[in-house]
């Protein structure tokens, strides 16, 4: 984002050339993953964090060779709070979204915090959380502290930040800066708010936000897909409320010339957690699909009239309504796992229906989903393989561990 002047952002489409995408390199937030959080930081396991950040550091080569220009979040949300000179706005805004209580503790970790000097040490710490024996105060225990004695963090990390996808979603050359559906991930969009708002590349060019965190219902954003220059495929899922999509729709229908929202009902499942954990565009024509999510899914198309949304229940199959939609004479599904109901499960919970394009036809996959790897070879499509094994203990693949910020149109 350092040398673009113009308006830093365009992404019209899944699959256009990558240029420019946002990743996080796990860090000592992981270290701070215990069994006792696990569940509450939607973790299934504790990833060994030197073998996460090689298989990450691996997954940045490998767009780089590509030509991809890899930018870093916690680097842009330190440039933006320097540029901004907004330190210690930003630090007090996370902090009383932290969980502390203003108190000895709070008073404690705002001292800790403005005593760092460098600002990209300051993002990483407030990623990181802090332990109990960090903060040692004079202190009288409280009821709360009195229940919670065995827990060794005051305030806890934010371990799913390598998961770039879901705070915001860029459309267009706008940006949905979300509102998230758990308490834990709630806190991580405070980071795309202050680089939206204060990096110096976009600053002036006031980036459009098309959805706002402070609203009072869920999106995230493996639930957006940009289909094309006009339509956008959104999910009704776990982690996204159908009233969000109806906002979203009116304001990018108000402001961008996207004119037509498909909304994938795929229901409210930890394993199909958002639409791209189950479906992904990986060519003009091509996608990849969950089978197990195929029977019950159900599509209602949004579009403008007269200011107001309207919805539409679509009946027909799934491949008719995207012909439809994007104006294409063929489309093609390709089944994660196959016909294999057992291959399918297992390769779907491994992120394999999880691509990220980083060409038409071109994508980063996870090694460890070999049958869907293959079908998708067989369909013509370019693999750059990648190992996961550390990473995927988050349950996310390379498409959530990605925010593009400026794809080719054609
Ligand atoms: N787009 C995605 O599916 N992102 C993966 C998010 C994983 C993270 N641990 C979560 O449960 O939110």
């Amino acid at each position: 984002m350092t040398d673009k002047t113009s308006m830093p952002i365009q992404v019209y489409s899944e699959i256009g050339r990558l240029e420019r995408v946002i990743l996080h390199r796990p860090s000592i937030e992981l270290e701070n993953l215990i069994p006792a959080n696990l569940e509450a930081l939607l973790f299934d396991d504790i990833p060994y964090l030197e073998a996460a950040q090689k298989e990450h550091d691996a997954f940045a080569q490998v767009l780089k060779e590509n030509g991809v220009e890899v930018l870093y979040l916690e680097k842009l949300a330190a440039e933006a709070i320097d540029n901004g000179n907004v330190r210690e706005e930003f630090i007090e805004e996370w902090l009383s979204e932290s969980g502390l209580e203003p108190g000895a503790h709070y008073h404690a970790v705002k001292e800790k915090l403005t005593a760092i000097e460098d600002s990209y040490e300051l993002i990483l710490k407030t990623m990181t959380g802090f332990r109990k024996d960090e903060v040692k105060v004079e202190e009288g225990t409280t009821l709360i502290d009195t229940l919670d004695r065995d827990y060794p963090l005051l305030i806890n990390p934010m371990p799913s930040l390598y998961f770039t996808r879901d705070p915001f979603a860029t459309i267009g050359q706008g940006i949905s800066l979300n509102h998230m559906y758990s308490e834990t991930r709630k806190r991580e969009t405070i980071y795309g708010k202050y680089i939206f708002q204060y990096h110096p590349v976009v600053k002036d060019n006031s980036v459009p936000l098309y959805y706002f965190r402070d609203e009072s219902t869920y999106i995230e954003g493996g639930d957006i897909l940009v289909l094309s220059e006009d339509v956008l495929a959104i999910g009704i899922s776990q982690r996204t409320d159908a009233r969000s999509i109806e906002k979203l729709a009116k304001n990018v229908f108000e402001d961008t010339d996207y004119s037509q929202v498909l909304a994938f009902l795929i229901g409210s499942n930890r394993k199909f957690m958002h639409l791209d954990t189950v479906f992904t565009m990986v060519d003009y024509d091509k996608f990849t699909i969950h089978p197990e999510i195929e029977d019950q899914l159900k599509v209602y198309t949004i579009t403008s009239q007269d200011g107001e949304v309207k919805i539409e229940e679509e009946t027909d199959p799934l491949e008719e309504i995207l012909e439809a939609a994007l104006n294409i004479e063929k489309v093609t599904l390709i089944r994660c796992g196959d016909d294999d109901p057992v291959a399918a499960a297992r390769e779907q919970w491994n992120d394999g229906a999880n691509t990220l394009a980083i060409a038409p036809g071109e994508l980063i996959v996870y090694d460890r989903n070999p049958v869907t790897n293959a079908l998708l070879e067989e369909a013509g499509i370019k693999l750059h393989k990648i190992q996961g094994s550390e990473l995927v203990r988050g349950r996310g693949g390379p498409r959530c561990m990605s925010m593009p910020i400026y794809r080719e149109r054609f």
